[in-house]
């Protein structure tokens, strides 16, 4: 077991070279192959980023020493044509503000308005009878573009109040997701590059990719303004979703509510649909624990309300387990402000990228045990000793920190969760979701900001008999 070679100069740069198909996993690796499970990443030119996956070091650096470990400067520049000042790239006050704003659409009254009406809506009126027609006519879908659409749909509606109906039969190309998408994919690029001297230099002579990624931009910004512009005249109603609650809360100006709405898509878009694809193809790979889901849910109604989502235990506990092996945001990362050093002894010096790896610390016999290969929600249940119901059993957020932790834990973790497990409900109740292709291979797992399945996810959905 070994840790990539770093040379004079150039660091890690052949390997990370040979790898940047596999980053995570390979980072991923370096991280399981030392003794503290830390790696530095040493790049061309003395740029050093640590990755850990040891619990307490994830810990320090996200809720003990949280404002020593903050954005920083890397990320934000990196990010900021995209993101501009929106929540994902902000820290202090100009974070704190937008965290306590944005949280109202979170409180469970909203909650219980989502579940009950946007997703209920999205289930029944688009997503099902897209699936009814893939039964009837034995057509292959991409499950994960459908899932990426249906979340594309809610978070508009929650983020702008607005319906873009991207799940419709036709699957419409949509300008806008298309720019998402790439505006997402040329913002990671840039992370990678040998030196950000780089993207800085293709920036200016706009060239290439920066040439996409300006022209991606200004298609969102210019869409995002457009709906900000209609929403401006309906202001005097109340405020029901995100973009009105800030337009209501004063001088913002509109730069400004452009980025945070812009943070909030990309939030909402590619987070859940990941989970969900991978959570599928692990229910197909192991057919008991898809007869326990569906069990639960045929004990819920048609269309479950609220609480009875919120219910949904083996169900929550599949997701947190899938989410385990497929984490949709596998590495993310902080910038030490000040020099610091970690619970592990290593020193880390003002300026340095600490990423914390959710993909390899799911992955670690240390944490799960040896069986961590293995598909178990169990791992996630317990007894209710009054009930002698089985109830989630939740663990320490540092050695699970997919939603991250501490004070910038996911803000809309519990609305993905009830989005999911209400689409779960929709979607096995009725059918079964099969691969077309199954080779007895894993399909691969890549990441941008957030991860996918690589090339998609073809289904074929066939309707369930087993009542
Ligand atoms: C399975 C689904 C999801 C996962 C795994 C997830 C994971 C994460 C992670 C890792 C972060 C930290 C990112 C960073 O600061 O670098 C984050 C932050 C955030 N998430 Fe989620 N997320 C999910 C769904 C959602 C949804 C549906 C929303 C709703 C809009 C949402 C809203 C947010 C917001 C607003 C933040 C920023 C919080 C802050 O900086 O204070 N997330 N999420």
């Amino acid at each position: 077991k070994s840790q990539p070679k770093s040379y004079p100069f150039i660091g890690n740069y052949l390997s990370l070279y040979t790898n940047h198909h596999r980053l995570t996993q390979w980072t991923s690796d370096a991280i399981h192959n030392s003794p503290n499970f830390a790696f530095f990443l040493r790049r061309p030119f003395g740029q050093t980023r640590l990755f850990t996956g040891n619990p307490a070091v994830v810990q320090h650096i996200l809720k003990t020493k949280f404002s020593t470990y903050q954005k920083g400067d890397i990320f934000r520049s990196t990010l900021f044509d995209l993101l501009g000042d929106g929540i994902f790239n902000v820290d202090g006050e100009e974070w704190k503000f937008q965290r306590q704003l944005s949280s109202h659409e979170f409180n469970t009254k909203s909650l219980r308005h989502f579940v009950e009406h946007v997703v209920d809506d999205e289930v029944n009126k688009r997503l099902i009878p897209i699936l009814t027609t893939a039964t009837a006519n034995d057509t292959v879908l991409d499950l994960q573009d459908i899932l990426q659409r249906f979340a594309l749909d809610n978070i508009c509606r929650i983020a702008f109040g607005y319906d873009p109906a991207y799940l419709t039969p036709s699957l419409p190309q949509a300008k806008f997701a298309v720019a998402f998408e790439d505006a997402v994919r040329i913002s990671s690029e840039r992370f990678r590059m040998i030196t950000p001297l780089l993207w800085k230099f293709k920036r200016f002579f706009n060239i290439g990719s920066e040439k996409r990624l300006k022209e991606a931009v200004s298609e969102i910004r210019q869409f995002t303004m457009k709906i900000l512009n209609e929403k401006k005249q309906e202001l005097a109603i109340q405020p029901v979703d995100l973009l009105s609650r800030f337009l209501n809360s004063g001088h913002l100006d509109e730069n400004l509510i452009t980025d945070i709405v812009i943070s909030f898509i990309l939030a909402g878009r590619d987070t859940t649909s990941a989970a969900l694809t991978w959570f599928f193809w692990l229910l197909y790979k192991n057919p008991a624990i898809e007869s326990e889901v569906v069990k639960e849910i045929k004990e819920k109604s048609d269309s479950p309300i609220y609480d009875e989502v919120k219910d949904m235990v083996y169900t929550h506990a599949s997701l947190y387990e899938s989410m385990r092996l497929y984490p949709p945001v596998p590495v993310d990362s902080k910038q030490a402000n000040a020099d610091d050093v970690l619970p592990d002894g290593t020193i880390v010096k003002k300026g340095m990228m600490v990423s914390y790896h959710p993909y390899a610390m799911g992955r670690m016999e240390s944490i799960w045990g040896e069986n961590w290969m293995e598909f178990r929600p169990d791992r996630w249940l317990e007894k209710d000793e009054t009930s002698e119901k089985k109830k989630f059993r939740a663990r320490d957020p540092y050695i699970y920190p997919v939603f991250q932790a501490g004070p910038r834990i996911c803000l809309g973790k519990d609305m993905a969760f009830l989005q999911m497990k209400r689409v779960v409900a929709g979607v096995l109740r009725q059918f079964k979701v099969v691969p077309a292709v199954d080779d007895g291979g894993e399909p691969v797992f890549v990441a941008a900001l957030t991860s996918k399945m690589k090339g998609g996810f073809p289904v074929k959905i066939k309707k369930r008999n087993d009542d």
